[in-house]
């Protein structure tokens, strides 16, 4: 969930409503005149809040535009990982990670424990985006930033989604290769709920690992798609099961309820097991 870094209540609050992860943000949610006192609240939110039962994110602002006070701030704060915006090349990936380098080494930290992020919003963000994936080995995600990215392409969001088909696929096939998480834009129609629904069943489904939300009573709606149904995760169970049980008899392919299961089979399963797990759902094959 994106939290406006220069309100203080927001920071104050928003483990509160059971998102995975925050997003403090320095940068667009933030005004030209607010953006030192932004940097000052996060870095102090960050030293007095308890934030360890959620990920710490911060996005911070383009380099030559006060990036570099972001990290140096936010890397002291102890922020898990940091979010650049309108990435375009592996070259602007490379030039945070030297950025963040230099704090960790000028602070004893260890080199590395900053994670990163990259936010694609433009069509050169698109078609570097494989590139921008691998460019360091801090990445742990990708995603889309449909409103700046539409906003280049000259349309705007419909209904349906297709102009952000290419985008969509094209960013998560990246982050496949890559073996990172790719993680679905925000929904900024705030009322409408259906067509909350409707975008994430369909990211779902394309295979994101998330949604970013802009205000906290999107969480549920997608907590709830992508949590199992109790019937699937009876059905993962009975897989895992009957791998183990064909495992045993030396078979590498078995039969449940009439389905053939065999290894990607199996993985979906575990995949489905850990997502229930995530979702605080009762399973029994961990
Ligand atoms: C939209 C609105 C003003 C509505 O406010 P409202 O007050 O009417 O909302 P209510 O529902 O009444 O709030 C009920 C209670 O929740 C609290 N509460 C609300 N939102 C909260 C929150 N986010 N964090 C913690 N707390 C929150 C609130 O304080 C209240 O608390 P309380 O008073 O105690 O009851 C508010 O949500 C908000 O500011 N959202 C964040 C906006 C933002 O960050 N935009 C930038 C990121 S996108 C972007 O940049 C585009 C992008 O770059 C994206 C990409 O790259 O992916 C691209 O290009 O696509
Ligand atoms: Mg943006």
């Amino acid at each position: 969930m994106f939290v406006p870094g220069a309100n203080a209540a927001m920071l104050r609050d928003c483990t509160l409503y059971g998102a995975d992860s925050i997003m403090f943000d320095l940068e667009d949610a933030v005004s030209m005149k607010e953006k030192d006192t932004a940097r000052m609240l996060v870095y102090s939110a960050l030293k007095t809040f308890d934030y360890s039962s959620v990920e710490t994110v911060v996005r911070i602002n383009a380099l030559d535009f006060g990036g570099v006070q972001d990290i140096t701030a936010m890397v002291l704060g102890g922020i898990q990982v940091i979010r650049l915006p309108k990435t375009e090349t592996a070259q602007d990936i490379k030039a945070v990670d030297a950025a963040i380098t230099k704090v960790e080494k000028a602070y004893d930290i260890p080199v590395g424990r900053t994670h990163m992020m990259a936010a694609i919003e433009s069509a050169a963000g698109v078609l570097n985006a494989r590139e921008i994936a691998q460019a360091s080995p801090r990445m742990i995600g990708i995603a889309l930033g449909a409103e700046d990215y539409l906003t280049s392409q000259k349309t705007y969001r419909h209904e349906d989604g297709a102009e952000l088909s290419f985008a969509r696929n094209f960013i998560l096939h990246a982050a496949r290769e890559a073996g990172i998480a790719a993680i679905d834009t925000v929904y900024t129609d705030l009322d409408n709920e259906a067509g909350l629904i409707r975008e994430t069943k369909l990211i779902k489904q394309l295979g994101f690992d998330g949604k970013s939300v802009i205000n906290p009573r999107q969480i549920p709606v997608i907590h709830q798609i992508f949590a199992p149904t109790q019937k699937q995760v009876v059905k993962a169970q009975k897989i895992v099961a009957g791998l183990k049980e064909a495992e045993a008899k030396g078979a590498g392919v078995v039969s449940v309820n009439g389905q053939m299961v065999d290894k990607p089979v199996v993985e979906r399963a575990q995949f489905t097991l850990e997502l229930a797990k995530a979702s605080n759902m009762e399973t029994e094959v961990d």
